[in-house]
Protein backbone atom coordinates (compact mmCIF):
# COMPACT_ATOMS: atom_id res chain seq x y z
CA UNK A 1 0.00 0.00 0.00
CA UNK A 2 1.63 3.10 -1.16
CA UNK A 3 1.83 6.10 2.09
CA UNK A 4 0.38 9.68 1.39
CA UNK A 5 3.75 10.72 2.41
CA UNK A 6 5.86 12.05 -0.39
CA UNK A 7 9.04 14.30 -0.49
CA UNK A 8 9.65 15.68 2.85
CA UNK A 9 10.95 14.09 6.15
CA UNK A 10 8.16 12.62 8.43
CA UNK A 11 8.95 13.98 12.06
CA UNK A 12 8.75 11.50 14.34
CA UNK A 13 7.67 11.25 18.25
CA UNK A 14 8.66 7.98 19.59
CA UNK A 15 6.43 7.20 22.76
CA UNK A 16 8.38 4.75 25.28
CA UNK A 17 12.05 5.63 23.43
CA UNK A 18 13.65 4.37 26.17
CA UNK A 19 12.27 0.93 25.85
CA UNK A 20 13.49 -2.45 24.11
CA UNK A 21 11.39 -1.31 21.37
CA UNK A 22 11.88 1.89 21.21
CA UNK A 23 15.75 1.64 21.68
CA UNK A 24 14.92 -0.53 18.80
CA UNK A 25 12.98 1.67 16.85
CA UNK A 26 15.74 4.78 17.37
CA UNK A 27 18.81 2.82 15.18
CA UNK A 28 16.00 1.59 12.64
CA UNK A 29 14.74 5.34 11.74
CA UNK A 30 18.15 6.54 12.34
CA UNK A 31 18.98 5.03 9.01
CA UNK A 32 15.85 6.20 6.99
CA UNK A 33 16.24 9.56 5.00
CA UNK A 34 12.76 10.94 5.05
CA UNK A 35 12.46 10.04 8.65
CA UNK A 36 13.41 11.50 11.57
CA UNK A 37 12.63 11.36 15.57
CA UNK A 38 12.79 14.54 16.72
CA UNK A 39 12.19 14.18 19.88
CA UNK A 40 11.36 10.73 22.41
CA UNK A 41 9.11 10.63 25.67
CA UNK A 42 9.88 8.26 28.54
CA UNK A 43 9.53 7.68 32.19
CA UNK A 44 13.34 7.61 32.76
CA UNK A 45 14.60 10.22 30.45
CA UNK A 46 18.26 9.91 31.32
CA UNK A 47 18.95 6.13 30.94
CA UNK A 48 20.29 6.34 27.48
CA UNK A 49 22.15 8.80 25.82
CA UNK A 50 20.06 9.56 22.13
CA UNK A 51 20.93 11.86 19.44
CA UNK A 52 17.27 13.09 20.06
CA UNK A 53 15.91 15.38 23.68
CA UNK A 54 14.13 13.20 25.79
CA UNK A 55 10.94 14.53 27.85
CA UNK A 56 9.48 12.83 31.19
CA UNK A 57 5.98 13.64 30.15
CA UNK A 58 4.11 14.56 26.79
CA UNK A 59 3.13 17.88 28.56
CA UNK A 60 6.35 18.82 27.78
CA UNK A 61 7.18 18.36 24.31
CA UNK A 62 8.20 21.65 22.13
CA UNK A 63 8.70 20.01 18.60
CA UNK A 64 6.38 19.96 15.72
CA UNK A 65 5.10 16.30 14.94
CA UNK A 66 3.79 14.35 12.44
CA UNK A 67 3.04 10.80 13.79
CA UNK A 68 3.53 9.43 17.48
CA UNK A 69 4.86 5.85 17.47
CA UNK A 70 4.21 4.42 20.90
CA UNK A 71 5.53 1.23 22.60
CA UNK A 72 5.25 1.88 26.03
CA UNK A 73 2.38 1.08 28.41
CA UNK A 74 -1.41 1.25 28.56
CA UNK A 75 -1.55 3.78 31.42
CA UNK A 76 -0.35 5.98 29.57
CA UNK A 77 -3.09 6.45 26.81
CA UNK A 78 -5.09 9.29 28.45
CA UNK A 79 -1.96 11.69 28.08
CA UNK A 80 -0.92 9.99 24.31
CA UNK A 81 -4.67 10.73 23.06
CA UNK A 82 -5.02 14.28 24.89
CA UNK A 83 -1.28 14.78 22.74
CA UNK A 84 -2.72 13.65 19.81
CA UNK A 85 -5.88 15.65 19.96
CA UNK A 86 -4.09 18.81 20.68
CA UNK A 87 -1.10 18.55 18.26
CA UNK A 88 -3.71 16.74 15.16
CA UNK A 89 -0.54 13.98 15.10
CA UNK A 90 -1.50 10.23 13.58
CA UNK A 91 -0.96 8.04 16.51
CA UNK A 92 0.42 4.47 15.83
CA UNK A 93 0.14 2.64 19.02
CA UNK A 94 1.69 -0.68 19.11
CA UNK A 95 1.75 -0.89 22.72
CA UNK A 96 -0.69 -3.89 24.31
CA UNK A 97 -2.38 -4.44 27.69
CA UNK A 98 -5.75 -2.45 26.66
CA UNK A 99 -9.33 -3.07 28.94
CA UNK A 100 -11.71 -2.73 26.54
CA UNK A 101 -12.60 0.86 28.31
CA UNK A 102 -9.00 1.92 27.27
CA UNK A 103 -10.44 0.43 23.61
CA UNK A 104 -13.21 2.61 23.25
CA UNK A 105 -11.64 5.64 24.10
CA UNK A 106 -9.11 5.30 21.41
CA UNK A 107 -12.02 4.70 18.84
CA UNK A 108 -13.77 7.74 20.28
CA UNK A 109 -10.76 9.69 19.93
CA UNK A 110 -10.40 8.54 16.20
CA UNK A 111 -13.54 10.08 15.56
CA UNK A 112 -11.27 13.76 15.32
CA UNK A 113 -7.77 12.04 14.36
CA UNK A 114 -6.39 9.19 12.37
CA UNK A 115 -4.98 6.64 15.16
CA UNK A 116 -4.04 3.03 14.46
CA UNK A 117 -3.65 0.29 16.64
CA UNK A 118 -2.31 -3.40 16.24
CA UNK A 119 -0.84 -5.57 19.11
CA UNK A 120 1.39 -6.76 16.29
CA UNK A 121 3.03 -5.07 13.96
CA UNK A 122 4.50 -8.19 12.11
CA UNK A 123 3.51 -9.33 8.67
CA UNK A 124 3.28 -12.77 9.45
CA UNK A 125 1.08 -12.45 12.84
CA UNK A 126 -1.07 -10.17 10.20
CA UNK A 127 -1.41 -13.39 8.04
CA UNK A 128 -2.00 -16.09 10.45
CA UNK A 129 -4.88 -14.26 11.64
CA UNK A 130 -6.44 -14.57 8.21
CA UNK A 131 -5.17 -18.24 8.01
CA UNK A 132 -6.71 -19.32 11.76
CA UNK A 133 -9.69 -18.02 11.21
CA UNK A 134 -10.41 -19.84 7.73
CA UNK A 135 -9.03 -22.92 9.83
CA UNK A 136 -11.41 -22.58 12.54
CA UNK A 137 -14.18 -22.38 10.50
CA UNK A 138 -13.16 -25.51 8.46
CA UNK A 139 -12.29 -27.59 11.67
CA UNK A 140 -14.08 -26.53 14.62
CA UNK A 141 -16.63 -29.26 14.56
CA UNK A 142 -14.31 -32.04 15.23
CA UNK A 143 -10.96 -30.18 16.48
CA UNK A 144 -11.11 -28.46 19.97
CA UNK A 145 -8.08 -24.96 19.56
CA UNK A 146 -5.89 -23.66 22.06
CA UNK A 147 -3.45 -21.09 22.21
CA UNK A 148 -0.24 -21.08 23.61
CA UNK A 149 2.48 -18.15 23.62
CA UNK A 150 5.80 -17.72 25.01
CA UNK A 151 7.39 -14.57 25.67
CA UNK A 152 10.38 -12.78 28.03
CA UNK A 153 10.74 -12.53 31.74
CA UNK A 154 10.20 -8.82 31.50
CA UNK A 155 7.07 -8.68 29.67
CA UNK A 156 4.16 -6.96 31.87
CA UNK A 157 1.21 -8.31 30.38
CA UNK A 158 -0.76 -11.99 29.94
CA UNK A 159 -1.74 -13.28 27.43
CA UNK A 160 -0.38 -11.14 24.94
CA UNK A 161 -2.04 -8.75 22.73
CA UNK A 162 -1.25 -10.86 19.85
CA UNK A 163 -2.90 -14.65 21.71
CA UNK A 164 -6.16 -12.10 22.25
CA UNK A 165 -5.77 -10.97 18.16
CA UNK A 166 -5.56 -14.88 17.29
CA UNK A 167 -8.33 -15.44 19.57
CA UNK A 168 -10.64 -12.58 18.19
CA UNK A 169 -9.93 -13.27 14.79
CA UNK A 170 -10.75 -17.37 15.14
CA UNK A 171 -13.93 -16.68 17.01
CA UNK A 172 -15.48 -14.16 14.35
CA UNK A 173 -14.96 -17.06 12.32
CA UNK A 174 -17.20 -19.15 14.52
CA UNK A 175 -19.96 -16.08 15.15
CA UNK A 176 -17.96 -15.52 18.59
CA UNK A 177 -19.85 -18.38 19.98
CA UNK A 178 -16.15 -19.43 22.34
CA UNK A 179 -15.45 -19.02 25.71
CA UNK A 180 -12.16 -17.95 26.68
CA UNK A 181 -10.18 -19.71 29.33
CA UNK A 182 -7.19 -18.23 30.53
CA UNK A 183 -4.74 -21.23 31.77
CA UNK A 184 -6.56 -24.15 33.42
CA UNK A 185 -5.75 -24.40 37.37
CA UNK A 186 -7.79 -25.83 40.15
CA UNK A 187 -10.00 -27.29 37.68
CA UNK A 188 -11.95 -30.74 37.95
CA UNK A 189 -14.31 -30.96 34.92
CA UNK A 190 -13.47 -31.73 31.34
CA UNK A 191 -12.76 -29.08 28.63
CA UNK A 192 -16.48 -28.25 27.52
CA UNK A 193 -16.18 -27.86 23.40
CA UNK A 194 -16.85 -24.22 23.07
CA UNK A 195 -13.61 -23.12 25.24
CA UNK A 196 -10.95 -21.05 23.68
CA UNK A 197 -7.56 -22.15 26.26
CA UNK A 198 -4.82 -19.16 25.94
CA UNK A 199 -1.71 -20.06 27.86
CA UNK A 200 0.94 -17.94 28.68
CA UNK A 201 4.93 -18.64 29.17
CA UNK A 202 7.33 -16.30 30.66
CA UNK A 203 10.79 -16.62 30.29
CA UNK A 204 14.57 -15.49 29.68
CA UNK A 205 14.98 -13.66 26.49
CA UNK A 206 12.05 -15.09 24.24
CA UNK A 207 11.16 -12.48 21.26
CA UNK A 208 7.49 -13.57 20.63
CA UNK A 209 6.32 -17.33 19.97
CA UNK A 210 2.93 -17.61 19.35
CA UNK A 211 1.17 -21.44 18.62
CA UNK A 212 -2.13 -22.60 17.61
CA UNK A 213 -3.01 -25.95 18.32
CA UNK A 214 -6.38 -27.48 16.49
CA UNK A 215 -6.54 -31.02 18.22
CA UNK A 216 -8.82 -34.01 16.75
CA UNK A 217 -9.39 -37.77 17.94
CA UNK A 218 -5.80 -38.95 16.74
CA UNK A 219 -4.52 -35.59 15.00
CA UNK A 220 -3.09 -32.68 15.54
CA UNK A 221 -2.43 -29.29 13.32
CA UNK A 222 -0.38 -26.53 14.72
CA UNK A 223 0.00 -22.97 12.68
CA UNK A 224 3.41 -21.23 14.66
CA UNK A 225 4.45 -18.03 14.61
CA UNK A 226 8.05 -16.81 15.91
CA UNK A 227 9.48 -13.77 15.74
CA UNK A 228 13.22 -13.99 15.88
CA UNK A 229 14.01 -10.28 16.05
CA UNK A 230 12.16 -7.23 17.65
CA UNK A 231 13.31 -5.62 14.20
CA UNK A 232 10.01 -6.93 12.64
CA UNK A 233 7.90 -5.21 15.05
CA UNK A 234 9.98 -1.76 14.32
CA UNK A 235 9.96 -2.31 10.48
CA UNK A 236 6.18 -2.78 10.87
CA UNK A 237 5.50 0.22 13.10
CA UNK A 238 7.78 2.58 10.47
CA UNK A 239 5.37 0.75 7.83
CA UNK A 240 2.64 1.97 9.77
CA UNK A 241 3.78 5.49 10.39
CA UNK A 242 4.07 6.00 6.89
CA UNK A 243 0.60 4.87 5.95
CA UNK A 244 -1.11 6.79 8.53
CA UNK A 245 0.99 10.30 7.50
CA UNK A 246 -1.83 12.77 6.67
CA UNK A 247 -4.52 9.79 7.17
CA UNK A 248 -8.57 10.80 7.89
CA UNK A 249 -9.46 11.07 10.81
CA UNK A 250 -10.54 6.93 11.90
CA UNK A 251 -9.12 3.56 13.22
CA UNK A 252 -6.99 2.06 11.42
CA UNK A 253 -4.80 -1.68 11.52
CA UNK A 254 -2.39 -3.68 10.70
CA UNK A 255 -5.34 -4.73 8.10
CA UNK A 256 -5.34 -1.76 6.71
CA UNK A 257 -1.35 -1.06 6.54
CA UNK A 258 -1.09 -4.43 4.39
CA UNK A 259 -4.13 -4.28 1.84
N1 LIG B 1 2.56 -4.27 18.58
C1 LIG B 1 3.72 -4.96 18.56
O1 LIG B 1 4.12 -5.54 17.54
C2 LIG B 1 4.54 -5.00 19.80
C3 LIG B 1 4.06 -4.49 20.96
N2 LIG B 1 4.84 -4.45 22.08
C4 LIG B 1 4.24 -3.81 23.23
O2 LIG B 1 4.84 -2.52 23.37
C5 LIG B 1 4.93 -2.18 24.75
C6 LIG B 1 6.38 -1.85 25.09
O3 LIG B 1 7.18 -2.99 24.90
P1 LIG B 1 8.73 -2.99 25.28
O4 LIG B 1 9.45 -1.96 24.51
O5 LIG B 1 9.17 -4.41 25.19
O6 LIG B 1 8.63 -2.58 26.84
P2 LIG B 1 9.66 -1.77 27.72
O7 LIG B 1 9.14 -1.88 29.13
O8 LIG B 1 11.04 -2.21 27.41
O9 LIG B 1 9.47 -0.27 27.21
C7 LIG B 1 8.41 0.58 27.57
C8 LIG B 1 9.01 1.94 27.86
O10 LIG B 1 7.95 2.87 28.14
C9 LIG B 1 8.26 3.52 29.36
N3 LIG B 1 7.07 3.97 30.06
C10 LIG B 1 6.27 3.27 30.89
N4 LIG B 1 5.29 4.05 31.36
C11 LIG B 1 5.50 5.27 30.84
C12 LIG B 1 4.84 6.51 30.98
N5 LIG B 1 3.78 6.65 31.80
N6 LIG B 1 5.29 7.59 30.28
C13 LIG B 1 6.38 7.46 29.48
N7 LIG B 1 7.07 6.30 29.32
C14 LIG B 1 6.62 5.22 29.99
C15 LIG B 1 9.01 2.48 30.17
O11 LIG B 1 9.71 3.07 31.26
P3 LIG B 1 10.00 2.14 32.56
O12 LIG B 1 10.86 1.02 32.09
O13 LIG B 1 10.68 3.08 33.51
O14 LIG B 1 8.65 1.67 33.05
C16 LIG B 1 9.92 1.91 29.10
O15 LIG B 1 11.08 2.68 28.90
C17 LIG B 1 4.34 -3.37 25.51
O16 LIG B 1 2.98 -3.12 25.76
C18 LIG B 1 4.48 -4.53 24.53
O17 LIG B 1 3.58 -5.55 24.75
C19 LIG B 1 6.11 -4.91 22.09
C20 LIG B 1 6.65 -5.46 20.96
C21 LIG B 1 5.90 -5.58 19.72
O1 LIG C 1 5.86 -7.48 24.90
C1 LIG C 1 6.37 -7.97 23.86
O2 LIG C 1 7.58 -8.20 23.78
C2 LIG C 1 5.49 -8.26 22.73
N1 LIG C 1 4.24 -7.90 22.82
C3 LIG C 1 3.25 -8.01 21.82
C4 LIG C 1 2.05 -8.80 22.36
O3 LIG C 1 1.68 -8.61 23.52
O4 LIG C 1 1.47 -9.56 21.60
C5 LIG C 1 3.77 -8.47 20.49
C6 LIG C 1 5.00 -9.31 20.50
O5 LIG C 1 4.67 -10.64 20.61
C7 LIG C 1 6.03 -8.88 21.51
Amino acid sequence: MESSFRGEVMKVLLHGCNGKMGQVLTKIISEIKDMTVVCGVDKEPLRFKNEYPVYPSLLEVKEDVDVVIDFSNHVCLNSLLDFGLNKKAALVICTTGFSQEEKQQMKDASRSIPIFHSANMSVGINLLMALVKEAAKKLYQDFDIEIIEKHHNQKLDSPSGTALMLADAINEGLNNELEYIYGRHSKTQKREKRELGLHAIRGGSIVGEHQVIFAGAGEVIELNHNALSRDVFAYGAVRAARFMYGKEPGMYNMQDVLK
